[in-house]
């Protein structure tokens, strides 16, 4: 199930005027794959995110999540959309600090009204795939700013999301850390099939992505394309 934007432009009102934050913007991701955005302050990244993430209804164009088109639906159905098919990493892990690690995962189930065995099941699954089982049990401010993030990515896929929306995730990590979150979200987009945007101002990180898009002043261009990579989604290095 992938994710679509078609010919998608989105204004801000300016002063008098309105200001273009993505002019007949075209992306497509197909499920399993991972795009990388890039892009300078204020070219666009956030408002792209926004759109896809169905947050923000652009002024023309379509959004299509895992084959829907998303134009004209109510607040309603997009948030239930919101719940079930998109998952979304925020910059900072906004976690709840009363809860365990492995609550944090659980609660996003039962938000969709699941409870039991199956999501005590699943959250520990996501957990042994992030490598945090050992801190199931523990609170946010037991945790490395890496472990927290990792988190923020278990809990992004609970609900077993088609589309990955993901913002900076290694801002506040060093360059380590910060390819190890990357490398994870790769693996994690090829195993559980999410069709994976991410926003990164770090270009080292772009080895393992499908596709490089740049945004600049609103419109994308591509700077390497899908299947320029080498084998099923691996980049030449
Ligand atoms: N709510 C808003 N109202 C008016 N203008 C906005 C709003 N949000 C963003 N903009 C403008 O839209 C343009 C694109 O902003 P956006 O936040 O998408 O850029 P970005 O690439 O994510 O930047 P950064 O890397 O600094 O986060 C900018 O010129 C910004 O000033």
């Amino acid at each position: 199930m992938s994710l679509e934007l078609n010919d998608v432009t989105l204004t801000y009102p300016d002063g008098t005027g309105r200001l273009t934050a993505l002019d007949s913007v075209n992306l497509h991701v197909p499920a399993g794959r991972i795009t990388a955005v890039v892009g300078p302050s204020g070219s666009g990244k956030s408002s792209l995110l926004a759109v896809a993430a169905t947050l923000v209804a652009p002024d023309s164009g379509r959004v299509r999540v895992a084959g829907g088109d998303t134009t004209g639906w109510t607040r309603r159905a997009l948030a239930e959309l919101r719940r079930t098919r998109i998952g979304i990493v925020f910059q900072q892990p906004n976690l709840l600090p009363a809860l365990t690690v492995a609550e944090q995962l659980r609660v996003m189930a039962h938000l969709n009204g699941e409870t039991g065995r199956g999501v005590r099941e699943r959250a520990a699954g996501l957990l042994e795939a992030v490598d945090l089982t050992a801190q199931a049990d523990r609170r946010p401010h037991q945790l490395s700013g890496g472990q927290r993030q990792r988190v923020n990515i278990a809990r992004a896929l609970m609900n077993a999301p088609d589309v990955l929306l993901v913002d900076e995730p290694t801002s506040a990590l060093d360059h380590e850390r910060g390819a190890a979150v990357v490398g994870l979200l790769t693996r994690l987009t090829r195993e559980r099939g999410t069709a994976t945007v991410l926003v990164t101002h770090d270009r080292s990180q772009l080895a393992d992505a499908d596709e490089v898009v740049e945004v600049r002043d609103g419109s994308l261009s591509t700077t390497r394309a899908a299947g320029a990579a080498s084998g099923a989604g691996t980049a030449a290095r």
